[in-house]
């Protein structure tokens, strides 16, 4: 477990599109900046990325789109996702249980760093300000379970520790999963069952390494 070595779990949230509605957010913005323009309703969003749809759509609608989520206060007048700030109130409370907030800035970051900070403290609280990671890389975050609406998830370690839990948005919904992967269709889905899963089969790992050090691992050994 990458939780500590007793049966701690280790639980990374992800921000735009699992707590904050980044997309809502993007289209609302862009409405009122570029009423006339063509833009694309939720229903229709395909892909991680905004700002490639928009381009295919009309060359010059990518930069106008970025320009949106670039602009200051676009970050800490997100709203929060339905449910979501209620469940990090009761994950924090869990027993055996350690959560952060892990989410990737912006590469343009003037507004987005502070005001994802600024976001946190006024949605979820200061107890979750120390909890923030920050990071264009979150291979490298050790923890047994990442809920993120991103489905592919890359960067310098081709084995995280973590198991990706794929937070529906509207630019995944459409998705087929390739089993085992799992998704968390909003937060009113059963996320409780999803960490309790996790923590058993942590614990059977746990326990199979333990008898496998103690030369107890044979098949029918097990007691
Ligand atoms: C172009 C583009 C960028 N983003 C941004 C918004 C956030 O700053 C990060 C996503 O962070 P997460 O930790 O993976 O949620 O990327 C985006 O979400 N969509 C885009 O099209
Ligand atoms: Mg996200």
């Amino acid at each position: 477990m990458a939780g500590s070595a007793a049966s701690r779990l280790r639980v990374l949230v992800d921000m735009d599109g699992v707590l904050a509605d980044f997309e809502g957010g993007v289209l609302r913005a862009f409405l009122a900046r570029y009423p006339g323009e063509p833009h694309v309703e939720l229903a229709e969003r395909r892909g991680f990325s905004v700002r490639e749809q928009y381009r295919r759509l009309r060359e010059d609608l990518g930069a106008k789109v970025a320009s949106v989520y670039e602009s200051p206060g676009f970050f800490l007048g997100l709203e929060p996702i339905p449910g979501a700030i209620e469940a990090m109130q009761e994950m924090i409370h869990m027993q055996d249980t350690e959560v952060f907030i892990c989410t990737s800035p912006l590469l343009k970051y003037e507004h987005c760093i502070l005001e994802k900070y600024s976001w946190v403290e006024k949605h979820l609280g200061p107890e979750f300000v120390e909890r923030l990671i920050l990071t264009r890389d979150k291979t490298i975050v050790s923890a047994d379970l990442l809920f993120d609406d991103k489905d592919t998830i890359k960067g310098a370690e081709p084995k995280p520790s973590w198991e990706h839990i794929l937070f529906t948005c509207c630019h995944n919904k459409h998705l087929e999963l390739q089993t085992p992967r799992r998704r968390l269709q909003s937060w009113a889905d059963d996320w409780r069952g999803i960490v309790e899963s996790k923590r058993r089969s942590d614990a059977e790992k746990e326990c199979y390494a333990s008898l496998i050090a103690n030369g107890n691992g044979q098949v029918g050994n097990w007691q």
